[in-house]
């Protein structure tokens, strides 16, 4: 695990964050849905909340009393998480003490780079984590003044390996190759597989899908029984 020179940063050390979004179209994807299920998680223990959308981040941040990781989805291909500095300065001003950026090597729309974002994120006094999906990513990153270092998109780009659980592998390397804390993010499903993310170098867990997210829970029971008849 990094030190870190940030007393936000030193609250998420060794803690869990949990992941608060829902898909378009879900029967879950309400505002006062998603505060709900951030309570539930405030109260479960988890040390900050990862949430979705200037009007969620701000629901939450009214009624939830942990530090929150805002992100804005916009799109579902190519750059999608808060893929413009308009999008990543609208999450700092909707109160998100720090801002999820994809920071991976595509373009994004507005044709702006990394730097951009970090400043204009910095500049509104917020933290910037960079959803990496490689190791080169994620150095580029750390060297372009991310904050946090998440292998979020790993296993969602072309470049990066598929695989049903975390990609521990990636945690490790980023954990040996930088002093940006790294943040281990992506298919973690079981207590188990966080400890893991832990004992391989991550600074915290975020954890979506395996506690927020029924409806993708079920199918996976579903399939379960499927696959047994
Ligand atoms: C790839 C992408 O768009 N990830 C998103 C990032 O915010 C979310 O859909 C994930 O739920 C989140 O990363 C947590 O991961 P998991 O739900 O696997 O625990």
């Amino acid at each position: 695990m990094t030190t870190s020179p940030s007393p936000l940063l030193d609250r998420l050390a060794g803690r869990l964050i949990v992941s608060c979004q829902a898909p378009p179209g879900d029967p879950m994807r309400t505002t006062e849905t998603l505060v709900r299920l951030a309570l539930s998680a405030e109260a479960g223990g988890a040390a900050a909340i990862r949430a979705n959308e200037p009007e969620v981040v701000r629901a939450i941040s009214r009624e939830v009393g942990l530090p929150l990781i805002g992100l804005w989805k916009d799109g579902d291909t190519g750059v999608y998480i808060t893929p413009t500095v308009h999008h990543a300065t609208a999450m700092a001003e909707a109160g998100a003490d720090i801002v999820a950026v994809d920071a991976t090597d595509r373009p994004r729309p507005d044709g702006s780079a990394f730097p951009d974002h970090v400043a204009a994120v910095h500049a509104r006094g917020a933290l910037v984590m960079a959803d990496v999906a490689t190791l080169e990513e994620g150095l580029a990153a750390a060297r372009d003044g991310a904050d946090l270092i998440s292998t979020t998109l790993s296993g969602y780009t072309p470049g990066s390996p598929q695989q049903k659980g975390p990609d521990l592998a990636l945690v490790a390397a980023l954990a040996a190759g930088t002093r940006t804390p790294v943040v281990a993010e992506g298919r973690i499903r079981t207590p188990v597989e966080a400890a893991q993310a832990l004992a391989a170098g991550a600074h915290s867990v975020v954890v979506g899908t395996a506690i927020t997210a029924p409806t993708a829970l079920t199918r996976q029971f579903v399939a379960g029984l499927a696959q047994s008849s």
